[in-house]
């Protein structure tokens, strides 16, 4: 019997989340069940942070960018840090989050995450949880579903500043470098520079060499096209290695990305006579009120997912495969992450209008 249904959303936020909350919510409510919001992602769940979700609470959030439950990208449940005589201990916390589900009379949970998030739902089903999953996060590199909510939007967001870039790239007669998101998948990058008519766009899943950018730059300026513009994703590597800010210790995949734009202008500056700028997108691409498209996907899945658990399915994510919303096992949805084949069609048709991904 399901009564009472959980809803969280885990790892980086993104815009759309919070329509999936509101479908969820309003899918639910009418469909007779009570609905608990659990703050905080994972965390929320094992230190009992849960406020019920009425028509009231829902009301006036689907334009709003974020998520209204709060998330992280830590308090990973089975590696749960704690401190044990002012040393720091990872317990596994997972059969008090099934405990404090059961006091909770909380029957099922919609998780709204991207991959990680989701494998912590796999692995919460394998112990006994009841729960669906929805596919988020704006590096759209899930592979069981078409697309992801929350990349449209961030689309959008790169694609708008490519077109600015490129008043200033003219006006100065500079090469433009964009750093947008994407640790180990090139979608924003691919597809905001093919959108924004960027000239180079470089990404995880290509390797570049430097000589191959600048011969593109100087082939510009013989057509007498004195700017350029380069988008690069963070997980690009120039060399072997991927550019690393920082490490966040507590966080399943600890390391953040950031600067391989820096290191890409001051190797371009050391080779052409053309003064090189650079601008990283960082978490704006998070931030904003949802696309029309973003609004809708998010609405779709919400829906879904309540009917999924509804018709007594279990273990599952809501997907796009386009033009149905289905369900697929979480261990589908969580094998294999959804990078750039660099034979896919968006790439072919870039080379073949001129855009260099710096590989030949
Ligand atoms: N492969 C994994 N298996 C189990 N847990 C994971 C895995 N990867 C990450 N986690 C944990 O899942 C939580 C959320 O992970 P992460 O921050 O990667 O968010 P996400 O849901 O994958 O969304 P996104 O990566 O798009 O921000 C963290 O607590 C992290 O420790
Ligand atoms: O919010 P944080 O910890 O800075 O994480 C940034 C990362 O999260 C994402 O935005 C989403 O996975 C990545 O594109 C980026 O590398
Ligand atoms: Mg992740």
């Amino acid at each position: 019997m399901l009564k009472r249904i959980g809803v969280l959303t885990g790892g980086g936020d993104c815009p759309g989340l919070n329509a999936v909350i509101r479908a969820v919510t309003k899918s639910a409510l009418r469909a007779g069940l009570e609905v608990v919001g659990i703050e905080d992602g994972f965390g929320g769940l094992i230190r009992q942070q849960f406020r019920p979700l009425n028509l009231a609470a829902v009301s006036g959030i689907l334009p709003k960018g974020g998520t209204i439950l709060g998330t992280t990208n830590r308090d990973n449940p089975f590696k749960y840090p704690v401190l044990v005589n002012g040393e720091k201990k990872y317990v596994d916390m997972s059969q008090t989050i099934l405990d404090n589900l059961a006091v909770a009379g909380i029957d099922a949970l919609v998780v709204i995450g991207g991959d990680g998030s989701l494998s912590i739902a796999r692995e919460l089903h394998n112990k006994g949880l009841r729960v669906v999953g929805v596919p988020k996060t704006i590096d759209n590199d899930l592979s069981a579903t078409d697309i992801t909510f929350g990349f449209d939007t961030a689309l959008h967001t790169a694609t708008e500043a490519l077109d600015k870039l490129h008043t200033t790239a003219e006006s100065h007669h500079r090469v433009m470098i964009l750093e947008v998101m994407g640790r180990y998948a090139g979608w924003i990058a691919l597809e905001s520079g093919v959108a924004g008519g960027a000239d180079v766009i470089l990404i995880p899943e290509i390797e570049f060499q430097i000589e191959n950018v600048v011969k593109k730059i100087e082939e510009r300026c013989q057509q007498g096209k004195k700017f350029s513009i380069i988008v690069v994703a963070e997980g690009a590597k120039l060399g072997e290695n991927l550019v690393v800010q920082k490490v966040i210790e507590d966080s399943g995949d600890p390391i953040r990305l950031g600067g391989i734009g820096q290191r890409l202008a001051d190797e371009l500056e050391r080779r052409i006579n053309l003064e090189t700028r650079v601008t990283v997108l960082g978490h704006l691409q998070r931030g904003g009120s949802p696309t029309p498209f973003d609004r809708i996907l998010g609405t779709r899945y919400g829906a879904a997912a309540v009917e999924a658990l509804l018709e007594g399915e279990n273990g599952v994510m809501v997907a796009l495969r386009t033009p149905d919303i289905v369900t697929v096992s979480l261990a589908e949805a969580t094998g294999v992450l959804k990078r750039v084949n660099p034979e896919h069609d968006l790439v072919q048709a870039a080379k073949a209008i001129g855009i260099s991904f710096g590989d030949e």
